[in-house]
């Protein structure tokens, strides 16, 4: 089977679908918890100063409804799915993904109640289950994408998410040998759960054809958290999208962010604080009706690493006024 974007794309064109997109976004995810970002906050009863549109020749994009200062938080953004990377297991909260001041080794941890809670429903399903083969077919050849749909599987059996809640997310193309794998890590997954007695009309979903098109949405979609601590103010005073980030502690998927598209020379960043809660921020003024657009790599690459690693990861060769200069 091979996943193509041109069936997918006919269903974003016309303008009454991007206005229910929009609609659909803002209400399910564009929001921010109480506990979460108490400074430099959007106000909450207005929605953010963005819309979803289709682009000409990059699919759907993030468009500003008004001019943009310099520094201005655009909006916020809590995942629909995350996981912490194996290296982190023990150091964050495997809710939130915040640093933990005393990791308890011998299993996952949590920062409060409040994340613990949250993430009752999934780990019950997880909790049932053997994970060892999975884990170990993942850790040897160091996938991480896998533990993200793993945690969605158990949010679906867990009654907190709906199968197809990532569908509305641009997959990637795969190729035959890329499924080939996917399919072993889909064997593995199923195992597990039909082991711990998993079965019947909820496990009804978990059918390769589900494993391998949401894994194609999280390579297209998934971001790489990076915490970079310190205080939102100093980092606004700041309008450079280099921030001094510790290494990756985990990935994530966001609804609204998943739209912005790339550019070498962005005028959007994202960042992380002190956990997996996004922060979107203009990095210079920005006119209405201008897309927004974010940098999916390492800025600082040339040219050519920065083509090849456009290409081989998202699926483009970025025409980006910096790449048409060759800069
Ligand atoms: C995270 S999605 C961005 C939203 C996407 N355009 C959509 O309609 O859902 C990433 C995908 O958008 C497209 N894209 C993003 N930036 C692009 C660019 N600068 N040039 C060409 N395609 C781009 C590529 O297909 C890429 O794999």
């Amino acid at each position: 089977m091979l996943l193509t974007l041109a069936s997918r794309k006919q269903r974003w064109t016309s303008p009454f679908k991007q206005l229910l997109l929009n609609s659909y976004i803002f209400n399910h995810f564009y929001s921010t918890t109480s506990n979460d970002i108490t400074e430099s906050q959007p106000s909450q009863s207005t929605p953010p100063p963005i819309q979803v549109l289709l682009t000409e020749s990059t699919g759907r994009g993030v468009f500003a409804t008004r001019k943009i200062g310099s520094g201005e938080l655009i909006h916020t953004a809590q995942p629909f799915v995350c996981h912490p990377y194996f290296s982190s297991l023990h150091t964050v909260c495997y809710f939130c993904l915040k640093k933990l001041a005393n990791g308890d080794n011998s299993g996952v941890n949590f920062c409060g109640d409040s994340c613990r809670k949250q993430a009752m429903g999934f780990c019950e399903v997880e909790n049932q289950a053997d994970w060892s083969a999975f884990d170990t077919h993942c850790r040897t050849r160091g996938l991480k994408y896998p533990l993200l749909v793993r945690r969605l599987a158990c949010m679906v059996l867990s009654g907190v998410a709906s199968s197809n809640s990532l569908d509305i997310l641009q997959p990637a193309i795969l190729s035959p040998q890329m499924i080939a794998l996917m399919e072993e890590e889909f064997g593995l997954l199923r195992c597990a759960l039909l082991d711990a007695d998993l079965t019947g009309e909820k496990m009804a979903f978990l059918t390769k054809q589900w494993y391998i098109g949401v894994l194609a949405r999280i390579r297209i979609n998934a971001f790489r958290i990076e915490l970079v601590g310190g205080s939102y103010e100093d980092l606004l005073l700041s309008a450079s999208s280099s921030v001094n980030a510790e290494a990756a502690v985990g990935s994530a998927i966001y609804m609204l962010p998943s739209f912005y598209n790339h550019d070498c020379d962005p005028n959007v960043h994202i960042l992380w604080i002190e956990n997996v809660n996004a922060r979107v921020k203009a990095l210079r003024d920005i006119e209405e009706g201008e897309e927004l657009r974010i940098c999916y790599i390492d800025a600082s690459m040339n040219y050519k690493a920065r083509q090849t690693l456009l290409s081989e990861g998202f699926g483009f060769q970025c025409h980006c006024l910096r790449c048409l200069s060759y800069d």
